[in-house]
């Protein structure tokens, strides 16, 4: 199957003191339907931004080169407001740490089905229907009674369980999922790691998977891309990035990995 997401020459300048700082140096990445694509790289390497990028979520102020298209169409030069439609529908998101996506006062049930009755325009019984569906979906137990409870009441594993939940409400072609293990004890870990790797699977859903975690990458990643100051100096299939990288900054990050000696 083709790519779903290509992003080629992706050039990023935030504004800085002095003049604008270039932070994204042209950056080539494909997704495709049900893979996982892994983008690995030490901090302020520009994972993040080249997320952001995608989702057009960048700071104020950001200017852009390059191409981003899904499906052919090209997200950077897309009004606002059709960015906007797609957000959330086309391509969702899950970030490190669901408190932030999630919101405290307000039940798992209607978090939930406001994002579907938003997007999808269900009555209500069809969205609180669908929200227990893509609840038992990613794992948690009870749905029914989930829908009722409070983000609280969960444990941050399950709370980002429910963030997924909420990411995959509108069936997105394009999940970008930064950093979304690290604040999980590494029992936890294990299960979200398998729960992406069976939504991708299943749904034929394309991950960018967003980590600097090596170890995370190996365990569930199709295709592991390495970005270092900006820009992405090793890309291809886990097994050969990771036992035999051609790039000496890879060879570094594996070095570094707990348990490796070389
Ligand atoms: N809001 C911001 N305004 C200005 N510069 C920023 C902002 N956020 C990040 N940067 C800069 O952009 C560059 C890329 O950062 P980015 O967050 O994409 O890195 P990263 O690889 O995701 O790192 P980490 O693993 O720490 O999240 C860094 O030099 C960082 O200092």
């Amino acid at each position: 199957m083709g790519n779903v997401l290509e992003i080629t020459g992706l050039t990023v300048d935030l504004p800085a003191e002095g003049g604008p700082r270039r932070i994204l140096h042209g950056v080539d990445l494909a997704l495709r339907p049900g893979r996982i694509h892994g983008l690995a790289g030490e901090s302020g390497s520009g994972k993040t931004m080249t997320g952001l990028a995608v989702l057009g979520l960048l700071p104020s102020g950001a200017r852009t080169t390059g191409r981003v298209r899904l499906d052919g169409t090209d997200l950077l030069t897309l009004p606002p407001r059709r960015l906007g439609e797609l957000r959330g529908r086309a391509i969702s998101m899950v970030f490190q740490d669901p408190s932030t996506s999630l919101h405290p006062m307000l039940s798992v049930g209607h978090q939930l089905t406001d994002h579907l009755r938003h997007h999808l325009e269900l009555d209500k019984k069809a969205a609180r229907a669908r929200a227990a569906d893509l609840l038992g979906q990613v794992r948690i137990p009870n749905p029914q009674e989930a829908l009722g409870s409070y983000p609280h009441q969960f444990s941050g594993g399950m709370r980002q369980r429910i963030a997924i939940a909420i990411a995959l409400a509108c069936e997105p072609k394009v999940l970008i999922a930064d950093e979304p293990t690290t604040a999980l004890d590494v029992t936890v870990q294990a299960g979200v790691l398998r729960l992406l790797r069976g939504l991708c699977d299943d749904l034929g859903l394309a991950v960018l998977l967003v980590t600097h975690d090596l170890g995370v990458m190996s365990a569930i990643a199709d295709e592991v891309s390495v970005m270092r100051y900006g820009r992405v100096v090793e890309t291809g299939p886990r097994g050969r990035v990771l036992t035999a990288p051609s790039h000496d900054y890879t060879r570094t990050l594996l070095d570094a990995l707990p348990g490796r000696s070389t």
